[in-house]
């Protein structure tokens, strides 16, 4: 019987849990200058700094020895031109902490009141995320936002947090903040929080850590799903993902959605599948963008690999390295998709060379 994690899942579900809580009351009090863009033109906010400051430090008390791979760092707001920036993290952070929930206080993990933590140690824990990866031994990563352009939307984003050890994601938490509960039934509410461990299957939970639903993607016909995929079309590729569509005979439009969300819905049986194909070379997906909607999707029954049909490594660092693309499907379509996918590659070479 593979290891089931009890305590890794009660620390990954109480962090993401307030980190949840924390973006989703920062959204509706974000000012202007709250945002900031990095080196690669895209948006961090206060938000994100906030809550892997909240992550970081939860898990550097309850696991002090596990490395962090963080999306941020806190270069910037070690600046003396970051000071308001800093202020304002901190104290997102601090009240996030400290605030009084019904479940998931625990001294122990520096959760609850009298858990302030100072500035300092606040800017360690984001820098915590500094580590390079490795192929051996534990290691946490965590997304405080993902879809940070979808964020600031006010349509959908995700807080992602993975265990990965050896290699291998075994634990991934997926806090969707703006998400229904249940499509089919609005009286649900919006917010869930996905959850799975390796061998013991993936499940979804209420924002309150309510109605525990085990998830699983239903068998159907390639010809029934319906693609989702990025919303940016420089994150992914929507006309190859077009023609993998017309090569299956899907009729049903993409469904476009932020962040790995688009991994929930997955899980849960919407959609049917995941694309994203690199729209150019150069860029390396990130292992924050895919390691819980890996292991969410795997314990839902479905596949997840790259277009060579290789599982996606989270050893080799920060990056899965050279970008062939990433394909998530229930595991009677996934192999239909991948040969579409091949396909429709085969035919964009032979055009570049004619
Ligand atoms: N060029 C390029 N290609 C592929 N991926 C990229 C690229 N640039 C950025 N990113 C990463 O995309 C993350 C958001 O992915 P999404 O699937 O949510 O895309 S989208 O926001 O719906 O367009 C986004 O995650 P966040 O930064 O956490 O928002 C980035 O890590
Ligand atoms: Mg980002
Ligand atoms: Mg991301
Ligand atoms: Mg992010």
């Amino acid at each position: 019987m593979s290891l089931s994690f009890a305590t890794e899942k009660q620390v990954a579900v109480a962090a993401v849990r307030r980190a949840c809580l924390l973006t989703s009351s920062v959204f509706n009090k974000l000012v202007k200058n709250e945002t900031l863009t990095k080196g690669d033109k895209s948006p961090v906010t206060v938000g994100d700094y906030a809550a892997q400051a909240l992550i970081s430090s939860i898990l550097s008390r309850a696991f002090p020895e596990d490395p962090i791979v963080g999306e941020e760092d806190a270069s910037d707001l070690r600046k003396p031109s970051g000071k308001e920036l800093k202020d304002r993290i901190v104290s997102l952070a601090n009240e996030a902490l400290t605030s009084e929930l019904a479940l998931g206080d625990n001294k122990d993990w520096g959760i609850g009141p009298g858990s302030e933590q100072t500035d300092a140690e606040l800017l360690d824990a984001i820098d915590r995320g500094n580590y390079e990866g490795s192929s051996i031994g534990r290691m946490w990563t965590i997304d405080p936002i993902d879809g940070t352009k979808g964020f600031l939307r006010g349509e959908q984003y995700a807080v992602c947090l993975a265990l990965i050890v050896d290699s291998k994601v075994q634990l991934g938490v997926i806090g969707c903040p703006n998400l229904p509960f249940d499509p089919k039934d609005p009286s649900k509410g919006t917010g869930c929080i996905f959850v799975a461990v390796r061998g013991h299957g993936a499940e979804q939970l209420t924002l309150t850590l309510s109605d525990p639903t085990p998830l699983s993607i239903p068998s159907t016909e390639a010809s029934d799903i319906s693609f989702l995929e990025s919303v940016e079309a420089a994150h992914s590729s929507h006309s190859f993902n077009d023609r993998v569509a017309s090569l299956l005979s899907v009729t049903r439009s993409p469904v476009r959605m932020d962040s790995q969300a688009k991994y929930g819905c997955l899980a849960r049986g919407e959609g049917g599948a995941y694309l994203r194909m690199p729209t150019g070379v150069g860029y390396r997906e990130k292992i924050w963008d895919h390691a819980s909607g890996n292991i969410l999707v795997e314990e839902a029954g479905g596949i997840v690999t790259d277009s060579r049909g290789q599982p996606l490594d989270f050893g080799i660092g920060r990056t899965l390295g050279e970008n062939y693309g990433v394909i998530a499907a229930g595991k009677d379509v996934h192999p239909l998709i991948l040969a579409a996918v091949q396909k429709a590659q085969a035919e964009e070479k032979a055009k570049a060379k004619a």
